[in-house]
C-alpha cells in the first residue's frame, strides 16, 4: 500500500478517549463494546474457525480497558459456558489463538507483578499473537523495550484502536495489522488531524497491513 496514516501518541489517545465520553456522549461500555466486537471481527479474519473441530482462544487480560477490549461481561460469558482459568498453562496450552488485552495505551513499564511471567510466556510461545492497541510491554510511543538487546515479545497480529500509536512502526513485517474502534466522529478526526482509511460497508475493522507511515506525530503539529 501507497497510502499513509497518521499515529496518536500516547497523550493523544488519552484526550480523545476523553473527547470521545465528553463531548461524543459515549459511554466507556459503549466504547468498549464496540472496540471489542473489532477485536473478534480482526480475529475471525486471521483465525476462521474450523467447523470439525474445537477452536480455542486464549485471551489474557489485565486490569484496565485493554483488557476490557479482549473480555468483559463476565457472567454473561461464564452463563455462555465460557470457561476463566487462573492458571497460565491451561489456557495458553490449548490456544489456537492468543489475544494479547493486557496493557494498552495507559501502560507504562517497567512490568509489575503479577504480569512479567504473561509476558515472558508470550515471548516464549510459538502460537500466534493478536495484540489489541498496543503490544503488551511496549512502550506506547517508542516500542519493544529491548530493542533487540534483550528478548521482546512481537505479535503476529495488531488491532490498533481509533488510529495507530507509534509503537506500530516496531512490527515485524509479517505482522498484520488491522484499524478498529469505529466510533471516530468528523470532528474528533478533524481536532485531531487524523486521515483514516475507510472501513468497508459494516465492518468494524479495516486491514492496513504494510499501510506507511506518517510521521508526524499528532503532538508534533
Ligand atoms: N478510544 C479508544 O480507542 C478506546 C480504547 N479503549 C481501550 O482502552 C485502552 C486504554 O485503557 P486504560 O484503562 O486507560 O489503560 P490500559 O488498559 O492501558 O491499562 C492501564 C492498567 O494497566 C496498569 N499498568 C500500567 N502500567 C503497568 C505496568 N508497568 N505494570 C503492570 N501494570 C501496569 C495500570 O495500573 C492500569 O490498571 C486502550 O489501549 C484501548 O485498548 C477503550 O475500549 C475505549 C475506547
Ligand atoms: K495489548
Amino acid at each position: 500500500m501507497t497510502a499513509t496514516i497518521k499515529m496518536l501518541s500516547a497523550a493523544a489517545a488519552s484526550q480523545l478517549d476523553r473527547d470521545l465520553m465528553s463531548f461524543g456522549a459515549f459511554s466507556i461500555d459503549q466504547l468498549m463494546e464496540l472496540a471489542g466486537l473489532s477485536v473478534a471481527q480482526a480475529l475471525y479474519k486471521l483465525q476462521q474457525p474450523d467447523p470439525d473441530r474445537k477452536t480455542n482462544i486464549a485471551i489474557l487480560c489485565g486490569t484496565g480497558n485493554n483488557a476490557g477490549d479482549g473480555l468483559r461481561l463476565c457472567t454473561q460469558l461464564e452463563a455462555l459456558g465460557v470457561p476463566f482459568k487462573n492458571q497460565l498453562a491451561e489456557v495458553i496450552d490449548p490456544a489456537n489463538y492468543i489475544i494479547d488485552a493486557l496493557f494498552g495505551f495507559n501502560f507504562s513499564g517497567p512490568v509489575r507483578e503479577p504480569f512479567p511471567c504473561v509476558i515472558e510466556a508470550m515471548e516464549k510461545t510459538l502460537k500466534p499473537i493478536l495484540s489489541v492497541d498496543v503490544p503488551s510491554s511496549w512502550d506506547v510511543d517508542n516500542g519493544p523495550p529491548n530493542k533487540g538487546v534483550g528478548k521482546d515479545f512481537y505479535p503476529t497480529a495488531l488491532i490498533s484502536l481509533t488510529a495507530p500509536k507509534p509503537c506500530f512502526k516496531f512490527l515485524p513485517k509479517t505482522s498484520r495489522h488491522f484499524l478498529g474502534g469505529r466510533f471516530v466522529s468528523p470532528d474528533i478526526l478533524k481536532k485531531y488531524g487524523l486521515e483514516l482509511p475507510k472501513y468497508p460497508g459494516y465492518e468494524q475493522v479495516v486491514e492496513i497491513t504494510g499501510l506507511e507511515l506518517n510521521n508526524t506525530r499528532d503532538d508534533e503539529n
